[in-house]
């Protein structure tokens, strides 16, 4: 058995944070694949390898057997973890409470929806290879990618779902039921490297496109006109886990300061939406796109009150609004990336001198194309040669 799966990095047009708490977000995905193979195998050991974060695993199927006891099964409840579960890995890995060690985290993640979903069983041998073109870490939505495709494998090769490539086609996507399974797991995934996550990332690379997320409520918006968005990573690394547990902490603090602001960000979500929709129904004016901007101004100086800025993300909107163009963080912030939205008359030597001013400041930049798919199974024919390459090296 084997079983090659891809799922999309995404961006939060509005409502990042402001969505752990209950208020609207729009996320969209992007053309940035996490790219996952599963191999079964007969050699009695779990291998991952996980070349973008250095990491590389075996474990003996009987070490794993250890865990088992401690694995009570129960295992319709996804919305929660299973604390004696994530406990008794914590320990297998030797990972301490607050250590959020980005290979920890993986690790603890895989083998958390491996037992859960093979615990009540026979554990299989397997080797899992991920290579992600997207950066890790930086406001992307990697973790949620990289739980998506996990989820979308292991229920396959757990027999819960089926494999829904066919002989003749290149990809192929499962029904909304399978997608609902491999989405709530994600969710597990989510849940050990997020600390506290709405589940908007991991809708976006569960169904793509663009869709508003509120409450765990996914609503996809098949009516958008097509953005052009620049995509700037300022390579400051932070951990989205710290910014969520950073915002609640304001919160508790001074909720009648913050309750304001993320009723704010709520509306801003919403009278985004409503504009994007009028963009589709009526013919796109300049005012469409100052009202778009507009908002993402004033979302960026909310996002900085709720103490996710960064001094590199104010660089970000510094130097585009030298050119005319608006930014935001998008993602966790405290570093990592921000989108830059591009009006269709933006001139590309416009594009070009902004990049070029961006990658001066020491930023990755690149346009970037929205709304791809979501999971999908592949045909080795439909990888990249490089990526199938380094998948097939392990
Ligand atoms: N390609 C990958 N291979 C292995 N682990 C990955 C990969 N991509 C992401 N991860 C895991 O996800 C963690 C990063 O998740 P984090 O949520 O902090 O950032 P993000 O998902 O990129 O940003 P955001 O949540 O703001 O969109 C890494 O520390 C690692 O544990
Ligand atoms: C910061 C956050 O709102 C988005 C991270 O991409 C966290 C979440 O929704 O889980
Ligand atoms: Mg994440």
């Amino acid at each position: 058995m084997q079983v090659l799966v891809s799922a999309p990095g995404k961006a939060i047009l509005h409502g990042e944070h402001a969505v752990v708490h209950g208020k609207v977000a729009l996320a969209v995905s992007l053309n940035l694949r996490t790219y996952l193979q599963l191999k079964a195998t007969t050699s009695g050991k779990v291998c991952i390898n996980l070349p973008n974060i250095d990491t590389f695993c075996c474990w003996d199927l009987s070490e794993l057997r250890q865990l088992l006891p401690h694995f009570c099964g129960k295992r319709e409840e996804v919305k929660r973890l299973d604390a004696e579960l994530v406990k008794k890995l914590r320990e297998f890995v030797g990972v301490a409470d607050a250590n959020l060690d980005t290979c920890n985290m993986a690790i603890l993640s895989f083998l958390y929806i491996y037992i859960s979903l093979f615990g009540s069983g026979e554990l299989p041998s397997l080797t899992v290879s991920v290579w992600s073109e997207l950066p890790t870490g930086a406001g992307l939505g990697s973790s949620a990618a990289y739980s998506v495709c996990l989820a979308a494998a292991l229920l396959c090769a757990s027999g819960a779902i089926p494999a829904p490539l066919k002989e003749w086609d290149h990809t192929a996507r499962w029904c909304q039921e399978d997608l609902e399974l491999i989405n709530s797991r994600a969710f597990q995934g989510e849940m050990i490297i997020h600390g506290n996550p709405s589940g908007v990332d991991n809708a976006v690379g569960t169904w793509g496109g663009m869709l508003r997320f509120l409450a765990g409520k996914i609503i996809p918006l098949s009516r958008v006109p097509l953005l052009r968005i620049l995509l700037t990573n300022t390579k400051v690394p932070r951990s989205t886990k710290v910014l969520v547990a950073r915002v609640k902490d304001k919160i508790n603090k001074f909720p009648s300061i913050m309750a304001p602001v993320l009723d704010s960000v709520d509306a801003i979500s919403c009278t985004c939406e409503k504009v994007l929709s009028e963009m589709t129904s009526e013919p796109i004016t300049g005012e469409h796109y100052n009202i778009l901007e507009e908002l993402i101004d004033i979302n960026q100086h909310h996002l900085n009150v709720i103490g996710v800025g960064h001094p590199a993300l104010d660089t970000l909107c510094r130097v585009t609004l030298a050119k005319g163009l608006h930014s935001k963080l998008t993602g966790a912030g405290g570093g990592g990336c921000g989108i830059t939205l591009l009006r269709p008359e933006t001139d590309s030597s416009v594009v070009q001198t902004t990049v070029q001013d961006l990658r001066d400041c020491g930023f990755d930049c690149w346009e970037t194309s929205i709304g791809g798919p979501g999971v999908q199974q592949h045909s080795p024919l439909s990888v990249k040669e490089e990526v199938l390459e380094i998948l097939n090296r392990y």
